[in-house]
């Protein structure tokens, strides 16, 4: 059974906090004892060697997570510091409760004034102060001290969510007074803002840690935003057919290249034959066979009639699907070929680099869209499509607002790669590094979902799947050569180790 990894908005959390205290049941003070228990494991497991800690806390339960998570770590040998933030309202009752725990092992200091908060060399600075409560920016006291805490070299590891960040939208937010975190252990379920690369400055690395809040209310609550995982792609991957011929595995045509940017379309080429295509057609320009045929000799190539760009496909065979546009130029043959294909192809039709510029120049073309279409623009690409964006939130939100008028889904390519569907769900990939910003990636991508789709999987499946699939490979070979020297080839030579770790 697939497992939906929700993301919700902060707003949401206290409601399923409340259904979990009440239905499994547990007092709220235990949930909190729980949850700071297993936060406490985490930290230990990664900050190996903590010569001392800092523990700042809030009033509400953030704060109290942190007394809790002070008395544990103290208890485990961890020399503690605890410090309050003066003059704030009144602690939450299970603030108080912590607050209390934490009196009969310690003291707790006041900052009355930034200039109080002196950090010794080496302490790690446990960051308390707000958690998904946050209802507005930090001013005041709590600001100069977030402040004071950001201008120091001494690590920052934040509890749930920086102090500050907002979980959702931070467009009117003072980046001033957000908490900048190395890491960031977080309950149960992320938070839509550590998707955006904007956030990566506060929230750091990040990680969710299952407290067990109760199944069925997580099952219940609405959410049109997900995560996807290795766990999510097994549960949904189709084993591979025992009886399968070429037939059976589909047929698809990449549209890549012009004379002179082969390179598109020789790794579009590798990433499909790597990745479960049946059959691979490479329409390439007429000089481009011998490219195709020496780098790939899995693919047939179906030259077009133009030397040197796509202008036409004269010939549509019975291909279960259809990728067009790396590397394709942007001449007027090339903007006719493409009305062409979206007017007489209506299968499923992946929409790619040049093909989007296309779209975006003459925009006529969005009509002709439709709901076998698959857009994989990344961020540029998208701005030219639908604008220009003042932030990531923004442009998370204009990409659904594209996705549901043009009934299409999109893949926006990035850090977390996200899938926008017509019915306006979000569903953020999991996988890759920062490696894998190399030119050609992108044509990668297009050649395992070009596979995927011949595969004749559905399309919200092989989006994930298939994202998901590039990032792994992209993983391995991180893994193997480190990050540097990871290039859009490696990728593609490496589609076979991903799908092997992620078939059953
Ligand atoms: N997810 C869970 O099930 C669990 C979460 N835990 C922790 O609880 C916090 C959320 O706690 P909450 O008390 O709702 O909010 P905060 O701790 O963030 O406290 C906010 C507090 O401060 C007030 N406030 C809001 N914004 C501001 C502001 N800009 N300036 C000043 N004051 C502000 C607000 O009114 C609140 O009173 C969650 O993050 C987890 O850490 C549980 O411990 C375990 C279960
Ligand atoms: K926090």
């Amino acid at each position: 059974m697939e497992k939906l990894n929700k993301v919700f908005r902060t707003a949401q959390l206290a409601a399923i906090d409340k259904y979990t205290i009440e239905h499994e049941p547990v007092s709220s003070l235990d949930l909190m004892e729980r949850a700071a228990g297993i936060w406490t494991d985490r930290f230990l497991k990664i900050f190996t060697e903590v010569a001392g800690v800092v523990v700042i806390a809030g009033n509400g339960n953030n704060g109290g997570d942190g007394y809790a998570i002070a008395r544990l770590l103290n208890r485990r040998g961890v020399p503690v510091r605890v410090f309050r933030i003066a003059g704030t309202q009144d602690r939450s009752p299970d603030c108080e409760a912590n607050y209390r725990r934490w009196l009969t092992r310690g003291k707790v200091e006041e900052l009355k004034q930034a200039d109080d908060l002196v950090l010794q060399k080496g302490e790690i600075v446990i960051d308390a102060i707000f958690g998904s409560g946050l209802n507005r920016p930090v001013t005041g006291l709590a600001a100069r001290i977030i402040k004071q805490m950001n201008a120091s070299v001494n690590r920052v590891v934040a509890v749930d969510i920086p102090s500050g960040l907002a979980g959702e939208d931070n467009t009117w937010n003072d980046p001033e007074t957000i908490v900048c975190a190395e890491y960031t252990f977080t309950f149960q379920f992320p938070k839509l803002a550590f998707m955006l690369a904007e956030n990566e400055k506060y929230v750091g690395r990040w990680e969710v840690l299952d407290i067990g809040l109760h199944p069925e209310i997580i099952a219940r609550q609405p959410t049109d935003w997900f995560y996807t995982t290795e766990d999510t792609v097994k549960a949904i991957l189709p084993p591979s057919p025992v009886f399968a011929h070429k037939g059976t595995n589909g047929k698809g045509l990449l549209i890549a290249g012009s004379y002179g940017m082969m390179g598109a379309a020789v790794l579009g080429a590798k990433a499909a034959v790597r990745s479960g295509i049946g059959l691979l057609y490479c329409h390439i320009p007429g000089k481009g066979i011998e490219v195709i045929q020496t780098t790939v000799p899995e693919a047939i190539p179906d030259p077009d009639e133009s030397a040197e760009r796509f202008s036409a496909v004269c010939k549509l065979r019975d291909y279960d699907a259809i990728a067009v546009g790396p590397a394709i130029g942007q001449g007027p043959e090339t903007v006719g070929g493409l009305e062409k294909l979206l007017r007489t192809w209506r299968g499923t039709t992946i929409l790619d680099a040049d093909a989007l510029n296309i779209i975006a120049e003459h925009r006529e073309l969005l009509d002709l869209l439709h709901e076998g279409c698959i857009l994989t623009p990344h961020m540029k690409e998208f701005e030219r499509l639908a604008g220009k964006s003042v932030n990531d939130f923004e442009r998370l939100n204009k990409l659904s607002i594209f996705a549901n008028q043009y009934r299409v889904h999109i893949v926006l390519k990035g850090a977390h790669s996200v899938i926008a569907t017509p019915d306006r769900r979000l569903f953020f990939n999991m996988s890759g590094n920062p490696g894998m910003a190399k030119g050609g990636a992108g044509d990668v991508l297009t050649g395992v979902l070009l596979a995927l789709a011949a595969n004749k999987l559905n399309l919200l499946d092989l989006l994930r799947i298939g994202v998901f699939a590039h990032g792994l490979a992209g993983d391995c070979v991180a893994e193997k050569e480190g990050r540097r020297g990871c290039c859009a080839g490696m990728i593609a030579e490496r589609m076979g180790e991903a799908w092997k770790r992620l078939e059953k």
